[in-house]
């Protein structure tokens, strides 16, 4: 397929427009761009929640005839609302997403960056080298601090999601070193739904920076998708400068390029950093080098609180019901415990040792017996924080990848029929009735279709503008009522979950529309 540079360049551009968002406020993304503001849009209410035969507790909340707590002697009670707002008054949370086109050089950058902030010994890079070299990837050394498997280290590529942590002056980070190839865009997908903050790491050689930037490339739907997920504030590191001889010129080449499109897709630009960088060399990562050009500007720095310190924490949803969306699960407890091991972001609410929980779908009830808590041990947990806990008395065949964990007094709705408000992405084929789709969901994706086109919406007003349109293309904002092919999902609307209230929409390997769920339908609506 030949492509036309410019005229493609424009027509993203014109797509993302509506994403825009230039309210000084700090307002949500998807309120601005999907026009859910209050003033804008009825408030959706969930007509009627569907119901599973085999999942008693699937759908309204019910309510508990016993606390959740009850199995927690009073005395060993934690007092979650009161530990978190101690813990607050610490260094704030934040989980940083690392984005980018494949190659671009984001496991070298964050496995550079860990190595000189010390979290890495030099034993270990000096392993790393001679093993890299022997099958020749010596380049790769401080990349396989992130890519672990043989299969990512043999391939030179990540494949799934990797996790570390570290800490600025202000702040304490976990990051997630996402796969840039496009065939792992649904493991990107279910590390960025974990996200507060992102890097996007972008190449800065010659014809490689372009090649990530245009329409077949993974920079702009990568910017697009983390944003789509709720994310506001990112770094743009413009890396492998060093092969370019610190060029200012082609530094704010790409910064005039890239600034106006992230703009454009809905980042502030004040909330937006570009440092120029080199992930093999290590300039400007932890500290300012001082035989680089572009240090005579600005102090570039990633670490020195100019940037990660700069990122605000995010409001967590600490007074809504319990929700953890479970990314993996396992036999066995943590250490040699008996039960079954549960690992995933808490979306809402807190939980503690003790407690009861609820697996949706299937309604089965577990005790959460132990827990770690960004990777250490704890006996409480909050949202926002990555979580792996043990649980009794729930057999493992009721989990499923998918399952939510919810307190039993309110459970998530299940649901294989729902209605979204969708904007639609740079698509070839326009939207049409019955377009199947796969649906992306926290870590899941599943077989979907768009059964109903409601209406097509204003981007700017939130008026309807045309009710029951045949078809949607590029560019537009519309209702959509999408049914699942397979399986009910647990599914929440963004007014209720912001989490567990977003989905994507992907065809053929590429990313055709990004929405909020408005309303739970059942199953025959
Ligand atoms: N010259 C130079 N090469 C770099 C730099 N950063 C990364 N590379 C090289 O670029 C190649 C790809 O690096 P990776 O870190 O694996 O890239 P990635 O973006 O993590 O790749 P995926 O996760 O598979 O998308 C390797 O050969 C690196 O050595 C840099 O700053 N300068």
């Amino acid at each position: 397929m030949t492509k036309k540079p410019s005229s493609q360049a424009k027509s993203i551009d014109e797509d993302v427009e509506f994403l825009e968002d230039d309210d000084d406020n700090q307002m949500d993304f998807d309120m601005a761009a999907l026009n859910l503001g209050e003033k804008k849009t009825k408030t959706a209410k969930p007509k009627k929640v569907s119901s599973m035969a085999s999942t008693p507790a699937n759908s309204q909340p019910s309510s508990p005839k016993v606390s959740p707590l009850a199995k927690i002697p009073a005395s060993k009670r934690v007092d979650v609302e009161a530990e978190y707002a101690k813990r607050s008054s610490e260094k704030a949370k934040l989980n940083m997403v690392v984005i980018g086109h494949v190659d671009a050089g984001k496991s070298t950058l964050m496995g550079h960056f860990l190595y000189a902030l010390g979290q890495v010994s030099d034993k270990t890079i000096k392993k790393y080298e001679r093993e890299a070299q022997k099958i020749g990837k010596s380049s790769f050394a401080y990349a396989w601090v992130l890519d672990e498997t043989g299969e990512e280290r043999s391939r030179g590529i990540t494949m799934d999601i990797a996790t570390n942590h570290f800490e600025t002056k202000s702040k304490q980070f976990t990051l997630l070193d996402a796969p840039g190839h496009r065939d792992f865009i649904p493991n990107m997908i279910s590390g960025a739904a974990q996200a507060d903050v992102a890097i996007l790491v972008v190449d800065a050689t010659t014809g490689e920076f372009e090649a990530g930037f245009d329409a077949n490339g993974q920079t702009k739907e990568h910017a697009l998708l983390v944003r789509s997920l709720g994310v506001q504030q990112m770094i743009v590191a413009v890396n492998k400068l060093d092969v370019m001889d610190w060029s200012e010129a082609r530094f704010e080449e790409i910064k005039a390029k890239l600034g106006t499109f992230l703009v454009q897709a809905g980042f502030r630009k004040s909330k937006l950093y570009f440092v120029p960088v080199s992930g093999l060399t290590g300039e400007n990562l932890v500290s300012r080098s001082a035989d680089t050009p572009l240090n005579q500007c600005e102090p570039f720095l990633i670490y020195e609180s100019r940037f990660l310190d700069q990122f605000e924490p995010p409001m967590r949803p600490l007074d809504r019901p319990f929700r953890m969306a479970v990314s993996d699960f396992f036999k066995g407890g943590i250490g040699s415990s008996s039960g079954v091991s549960v690992a995933g972001r808490i979306d809402a609410g807190h939980v503690q040792v003790g407690e009861q929980v609820v697996a949706i779908p299937g309604g089965e009830t577990g005790i959460v017996k132990t827990m770690q808590v960004n990777d250490e041990t704890a006996n409480w947990g909050a949202a926002g924080d990555s979580c792996l806990m043990t649980l009794t008395g729930l057999d493992i065949m009721q989990l499923s990848s998918g399952t939510v964990l919810c307190t039993p007094s309110n459970v998530v709705p299940v649901t294989s029929h729902f209605e979204a408000q969708i904007v639609v992405f740079d698509i070839k084929v326009p939207i049409t009735s019955g377009f199947p789709v796969i649906l992306h969901h926290q870590s899941l994706n599943e077989p979907a279709s768009v059964v109903k086109l409601v209406a097509i919406i204003d981007k700017s007003t939130g008026e309807i503008i045309k009710k029951n349109p045949r078809h949607l293309s590029k560019g537009s904002t519309a209702t959509v009522r999408i049914k699942l092919a397979n399986r009910p999902i647990p599914l929440e609307t963004f007014k209720d979950n912001k989490d567990l209230g977003r989905v994507m929409l992907r065809k053929g390997g590429e990313t055709v529309a990004a929405g909020v769920v408005t309303q739970i339908l059942s199953f025959g609506s």
